[in-house]
């Protein structure tokens, strides 16, 4: 059985998406018993088209920002399934749900008012009957008819992805219409107050920039407040805010709903649709040790990247490795003297860096290599290809030792660029800067001057012709918009970097590129003390096999436990990166924190053990309950304090996604985490699901799953991988 594009061109979005993944995504000839992804089988032998199906959307997902059509409906197009075989497989996996569920839907409607294929109308009449998506259909058109308001008017409200939303559209057409102000400035100033004896939400009155004095202008508006519906219970005045009572019944109902329908993309929302944005993230210099620094850009840039996505945004993530520049002189001259062909192979990173140190141990006593490191430089500069074979070698060896490192700790790159990439683009730089009368010669060299806007004096290009750093930052940038034509570019760099960036937006500003105002930098701050047991440099793999060990380690005190762990390295292997990536994103970026394994690898207080200990705990509830989650369970049965705040809590998952847009804090995602797990740990005891009475079972293991794939979502966000086991 084959697939090719011709088939699925009866779909508009098929031929979209397999355009955009033709060279990504290869179906193999036959049954369906396998699937290629850039050469690699990664699924074969198992016919199970349920395995496939999700498969198969994760896969779309990750390559392409297009959920609406998918594999599975390209399957279906070409009659491989039935629609309804589909609806019901769908249903089994919980994916009718996430992408499978409204999205889908939503864009299949679409689609079957243009096509003439049954199966497709078979499909969304199919999907449509499913009682998910027509509750929340009907939802979403009763709301805001309620309301009588235009989603389109309050830009970010969606209904259909965020719980609160339903409640603060009701809200804010309300109140819309007593007070005449628009509905979406109101919206903006709904909040969910700390302390919930002051309501459910709470309208701060001084956010509306109104005339009059606030406290009195509440007492008028809570006065005209009406009932008019289940959801909004009542409006008191407290000082200058105005707060709300709502049903929480219908917030659990609404919550789980939501949050089954969407499963890995609850939180999510579509509000960067058709933007692009490109995260410039890790970015480590070849034979140079990859430093904490690096690291945190690693795990900060690929936190931005998630956020960005999740925020339905296309994302291109970036790494612009340091392989340029005269050091590159330096490591060839070391390479022919100390280079060892075999120990290159074997461990490319730490041979360079060998060298690089010996080398410049012979330099101190021969400081003339250092004139022919640069002489040499010279020569890659000009285009000598000797000179460069051997340093693409270094690049190329490189690359692939970094993807390794890089998998192990869930990150992925779009793109490898690197100073060197950057070619035409710097030559046109100096050109415009030659002629925007930007440069000015000193020395032999040529300066930009920035002293008027005390950013100092940046050389661009030294009195030997060849270019610095920053060059190749001005010609990069141009380069990548260019190709890219982003709507945000984001460079996730050192505090160390501030003046180099500056420096950077400004002469892009004063060059006059229109994109001048879409440059981001986000800085964070140093680690320290972050060294091997035994001292010396630190290689980031020496870290991580480290917390590997000492997790293992741990994992293997409960014997009986440890013996039903499938893939117990793997596992102590996540445990130790979480525990990096946790101690990484507990405080605000700008903080320098201090390395400290002893805390980092605690199984105790708000470590990344404790994280994957509380997801692993909730995947046990499920296990060992021996029944299936209903997503009908009722939630009417959810009535005692610890469940409604557990539902509280992932009812504002949604609003945190969306506000991380703002600031780009992993810490805020971090105490999201830890609000959850302290929520859920403190139920465990009271709320049983074995043993409890059959249909509150049901709902409270709906609850706990609701939560597990909130928790895991916001997990995934951090770059960790959620364990069911540990
Ligand atoms: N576009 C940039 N300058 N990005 C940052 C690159 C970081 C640089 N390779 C370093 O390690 O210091």
């Amino acid at each position: 059985m084959e697939l090719t594009l011709a088939n699925t061109s009866t779909s508009v979005l098929s031929i979209l998406v397999f355009g955009q993944l033709q060279s990504k995504v290869q179906l193999v000839p036959g049954p369906l018993t396998s699937l290629k992804v850039n050469d690699n089988t990664v699924l074969q032998g198992d016919a199970n088209v349920t395995r496939y199906l999700i498969r198969a959307h994760k896969l779309l997902d990750e390559q392409t920002n297009q959920r609406a059509a998918s594999l599975v409906d390209v399957l279906l197009l070409n009659n491989v399934v039935t629609a309804s075989d589909l609806v019901e497989q769908k249903k089994q996996a919980f994916l009718l749900s996430d992408n499978a569920g409204l999205v889908d839907y939503l864009a299949w409607s679409v689609l079957s008012s243009t096509t003439s294929n049954d199966s497709v109308k078979a499909y969304v009449a199919a999907v449509q009957a499913t009682p998910v998506i027509q509750e929340t259909l009907a939802l979403q058109q009763q709301v805001t008819q309620d309301a009588s308001i235009d989603l389109a008017t309050i830009p970010g409200c969606d209904p259909t992805t965020n719980p609160l939303d339903i409640f603060k559209l009701r809200i804010a057409s309300q109140l819309a219409k007593v007070t005449q102000i628009a509905p979406e400035v109101i919206y903006r100033a709904i909040d969910i107050p700390r302390q919930l004896d002051h309501g459910d939400f709470a309208l701060a009155l001084p956010r509306l920039r109104v005339k009059g004095n606030p406290a009195q202008l509440a007492k008028e508006w809570a006065a005209a407040f009406v009932q008019t519906d289940d959801y909004i219970l009542g409006a008191t005045p407290v000082g200058p805010f105005l707060n709300y009572r709502i049903n929480t019944r219908l917030l659990i109902k609404h919550t789980i709903e939501l949050a089954s329908a969407r499963v890995e993309a609850y939180g999510g929302n579509a509000s960067g649709a058709g933007k692009k944005a490109i995260v410039e993230f890790s970015s480590p210099n070849i034979a140079k040790p990859f430093h904490a620094g690096h690291l945190r850009s690693t795990i900060i840039g690929s936190f931005i990247r998630n956020v960005y996505a999740a925020n339905g945004w296309e994302v291109i993530a970036m790494n612009y490795l340091g392989d340029w520049g005269k050091q590159y002189g330096l490591l060839a001259i070391g390479f022919s003297r100390h280079g060892d062909e075999s120990k290159l192979q074997q461990d490319p990173i730490k041979h360079l860096y060998d060298v690089y140190v010996q080398i410049n141990r012979d330099a101190e006593e021969e400081p003339t290599i250092h004139d022919e490191a640069r002489a040499y430089f010279k020569k890659m500069e000009d285009g000598d290809e000797t000179a460069l074979a051997l340093w693409r070698r270094f690049r190329d060896l490189s690359i692939v030792k970094y993807q390794e490192v890089y998998g192990r700790l869930n990150i992925e790159f779009d793109v490898y660029s690197g100073e060197s990439q950057v070619t035409k683009g710097m030559e046109e730089a100096m050109a415009m800067l030659q002629s925007t009368g930007l440069l000015q010669e000193s020395q032999g060299a040529k300066v930009i001057d920035l002293e008027k806007y005390k950013l100092g004096v940046s050389v661009v290009q030294k009195s030997d012709g060849t270019t610095l750093y920053i060059t190749r930052d001005i010609g990069a940038a141009k380069e990548r918009f260019e190709k890219y034509k982003f709507d945000k570019m984001i460079y996730v760099v050192a505090a160390q970097q501030d003046l180099h960036l500056k420096q950077l937006f400004k002469t892009l500003e004063l060059m006059g590129f229109e994109w001048a105002d879409r440059v981001e930098h986000v800085n964070f701050g140093m680690v320290q003390g972050m060294s091997t047991r035994k001292g010396t440099v630190v290689f980031l793999e020496d870290i991580l096999d480290e917390a590997q060990e000492v997790m293992h380690d741990q994992m293997r005190k409960n014997e009986a436990k440890y013996a039903e762990i499938p893939e117990p390295l793997r596992v102590a292997d996540e445990i130790g990166i979480s525990g990096v990536k946790i101690q990484d994103n507990a405080a605000r970026r700008v903080k320098n924190y201090a390395f400290d394994r002893n805390r980092m690898f605690s199984f105790e207080g708000d470590t990344g053990p404790y994280i994957q200990y509380a997801h692993a705990r909730l995947c046990s509830i499920e296990r060992k309950s021996g029944l299936k989650v209903k997503l009908d369970a009722d939630t009417n049965l959810l009535t005692e304090e610890g469940a409604l705040n557990i539902m509280r809590t992932v009812a504002q998952y949604p609003d945190l996604v969306k506000s991380l847009m703002n600031a780009y804090e992993p810490c805020n995602v971090v105490t999201f985490a830890f609000n959850l797990s302290h929520e859920i740990s403190a139920v465990f005891d009271t709320l049983w699901v074995r043993g409890a009475d059959p249909a509150v079972a049901d709902a409270r293991l709906l609850m706990y799953w609701c939560a597990r794939v909130t928790l895991g979502n916001a997990m995934r966000l951090l770059g960790l991988r959620p364990l069911e086991r540990m």
